[in-house]
Formats: C-alpha cells, sequence, structure tokens
C-alpha cells in the first residue's frame, strides 16, 4: 500500500492553474523527491499532501485512507521548510519537544523521546543554547529534530538545506538520507536542485509547468529521459540536443540514422576518435578533473566532457565520437522515440 497517494490532484487559483490532474503513488519507506524549475508545483503539491492548502479537485490518500479532508494536525505528517522556523527564545530542547508538550504528552515520555532524538542528530551538547547561538547546520538539524520526535512516519521538506553553505549541503544531504534509512521515513522532499535530486532520491518526480513530466529512480531520468525537458533538466552539463532535418544534423551534411527529429547525446558520451563526426572547438572550460568543449557541429553548438588530462585550444578542428545506446532520440514536440540507431561516426 503507498504512504501517500495523489488522485487526479488539480490546484487553480482564479484563472491560473498550478497543478493539472497530478496522479502519484509514493510508497512507504522511500525518499521521493519532487524535482523542477521555479514555479512549476512543488511547493504546492507537498503543502496539498500536508493539508495547508486544499486541492480543487482529486484526492490525497494516506496508507489507503482518504484524508483530502483531514486537517493538517491531524494527518500526522512532519513538515521541515527552508527556514526552519524555530521559535527563538525557547532552547534548542524546547523547540525540538514543544509540539509534544503542546498535545501534553507524559513528561518522562518527552525527555526519553528528546535523549533519542539529539543524540540520532548529534544535538546532546546544544539543548540548552538558543538557535542564534547556533550555526545553519545545526539550526536545520534541530528543525529536523522536531519533525522527527513527533514520530510521524511520513515527513515533509519544502527546500530544508537551501540556506546552507554547499559542503555543508553536502553533508546534510548524507546524514538526512542515513536517518531516513534508520528510522525507515516515507520522507516527500522538495528541491529545484538536480544534483541534490539525484544524490537523495529513490524515486524522483520532475514537475514542469504543473504536470508530471516523468517518475523514476535518478538512474532512469538520466538515462532513459522521459522527453527533451528532462534530458536537459537532469545531468550537468546538461544534454545536449541537436536539431536533425531530413537525417542530417541541420546545418551540415552530416547523416544520421536516427529516425528523429531531435537527436539527444550527453556530453559525458562523446569522446574523440578519428572516425568520428567533424566539429570545431570554439572554447573551453578547464576545470580540473573535467575539460569542458564548446564545439559546434554545423550550425549546432554542443558540448563535449573529456578527460581533464586533454589539452584543446578554440580553433581546433577535433572528430566527435559516442557510442549507438547513447543517442536518444525525440520526436518534434520533445518526447522521446524508443529506439537506438547507430550514429554516422562508427569507428572504423
Ligand atoms: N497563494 C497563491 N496565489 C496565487 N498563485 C499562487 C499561490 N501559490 C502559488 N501560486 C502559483 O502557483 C504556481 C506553483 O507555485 P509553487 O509554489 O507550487 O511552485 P514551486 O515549484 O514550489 O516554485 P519555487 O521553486 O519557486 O518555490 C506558481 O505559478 C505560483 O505563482
Amino acid at each position: 500500500m503507498s504512504a501517500i497517494e495523489l488522485v487526479g490532484v488539480s490546484k487553480s487559483w482564479g484563472s491560473s492553474t498550478a497543478l493539472e490532474a497530478i496522479n502519484l503513488r509514493i510508497e512507504q519507506g522511500t525518499f521521493c523527491v519532487l524535482l523542477g524549475p521555479s514555479g512549476c508545483g512543488k511547493s504546492s503539491t507537498l503543502r496539498i499532501m500536508a493539508g495547508l492548502e486544499s486541492a480543487s479537485t482529486g484526492r490525497v490518500l494516506m496508507d489507503g485512507r482518504d484524508i483530502t479532508q483531514v486537517s493538517p494536525a491531524q494527518r500526522g505528517m512532519a513538515m521541515v521548510f527552508q527556514n526552519y522556523a524555530l521559535f527563538p527564545h525557547l532552547s534548542v530542547a524546547d523547540n525540538i519537544t514543544f509540539g509534544l508538550s503542546v498535545r501534553k504528552t507524559p513528561a518522562a515520555e518527552i525527555t526519553r523521546r528528546l535523549k533519542e532524538t539529539a543524540a540520532l542528530l548529534g544535538l546532546s551538547s546544544l539543548l540548552a543554547r538558543r538557535p542564534s547561538q547556533l550555526s545553519g547546520g545545526q539550526q536545520q538539524r534541530v528543525a529536523l529534530g522536531r519533525a522527527l520526535v513527533a514520530q510521524a512516519k511520513v515527513c515533509l521538506m519544502d527546500e530544508p538545506l537551501s540556506n546552507l553553505d554547499a559542503q555543508l549541503r553536502q553533508d546534510m544531504r548524507r546524514e538526512l538520507r542515513d536517518i531516513q534509512r534508520q528510522l525507515g521515513l516515507t520522507v516527500v522532499y522538495v528541491t529545484h536542485d538536480q544534483s541534490e535530486a539525484m544524490s537523495m532520491a529513490d524515486q524522483v518526480v520532475l514537475l514542469n509547468r504543473g504536470r508530471i513530466e516523468q517518475v523514476g529512480t535518478p538512474r532512469d531520468l538520466y538515462t532513459q529521459p522521459a522527453s527533451t525537458f528532462a534530458a536537459r533538466f537532469v545531468g550537468t552539463p546538461p544534454m545536449n540536443l541537436l536539431t536533425l532535418e531530413q537525417g542530417r544534423i541541420a546545418g551540415s551534411e552530416i547523416a544520421i540514422p536516427l529516425d528523429a527529429a531531435i537527436l539527444g547525446v550527453r556530453p559525458e558520451a562523446i569522446h574523440l576518435h578519428p572516425g568520428g563526426l567533424p566539429a570545431v572547438v570554439q572554447s573551453l572550460e578547464y576545470l580540473g578533473a573535467d575539460l569542458l568543449l564548446h564545439c559546434h557541429i554545423g550550425n549546432q553548438s554542443l558540448r563535449v566532457r573529456l578527460d581533464g588530462q586533454h589539452h584543446a585550444a578554440a580553433g581546433d578542428q577535433v572528430r566527435l565520437h559516442w557510442s549507438p545506446a547513447e543517442a536518444h532520440g525525440f520526436d518534434s514536440a520533445g518526447q522521446r522515440i524508443h529506439t537506438h540507431h547507430s550514429p554516422a561516426s562508427t569507428p572504423s
């Protein structure tokens, strides 16, 4: 049984539609990431799950039970927000246990759960401090502690790491994931950062303009993007998309035996090979481990990610090759075509 299910959920604000007939199942104990660009409807989806927003149409189910009309408090889901929403005048301990006190949980039970949660999050020595005396990462852990101490089975998180610096964010991603696994929590996590989604998720839900573009594992999204939108949203740098005209790369005589309007190939799937397609290097970015080439092939731009040991210069003529399995075909509407054909550049 799914922990959370959305059935035909849509949301409109006046005449503008934020979500269109979303159908989604999130399985128990999984880490599900809602991913997409600003304004695509991630927060609206999360807030409808939490009951903080009502759906215009559709139903929300929890463990198979219809909770569409159930109040947020009665849903028993925990929430962690971007701004942590800690009480500045309360100690760390009181911030964590606030909800338990409000619900009149017995004192001994509160003490026991606080001790457990603080130990899990490495906050045991900080319990007497105020939020202002904590680092960003510590504050984030207190916010998480408040969610965990409630022992909710479902935890909803809206960009909880976005206020942290890059290094801390990386560390917290791993910590969060460890805690989620350890406790068997169902987490629904909102982010616009594809690398965060890729590194944390069991299931990624990619949203685009209020619709689900693709649902799958990070590997599914990377290896089998359902559309050009998904192809460009996941992966750094994003997948190259070349327009094909009558079986040729637009603006060139280079034939591509792929029955598609658009050819997609990832920068890291392209290699230099004497039997490859001719291209000209326009500019370079040296990134240490990698060397990024910005090339022209016909009148199309293409990025190539080589090992950092390679040398190249602007103006160089290069020959590019990729394996047939790395060629993704899309139709003129940007939808994936499920065929793999050999590109013209098969090495001799
Ligand atoms: N209270 C509101 N009133 C009117 N429109 C709203 C309201 N809340 C959200 N919207 C609109 O609904 C759409 C989806 O918003 P939502 O906050 O869900 O997007 P998001 O993907 O979370 O974006 P971001 O990453 O910028 O937070 C947007 O076009 C937004 O302008």
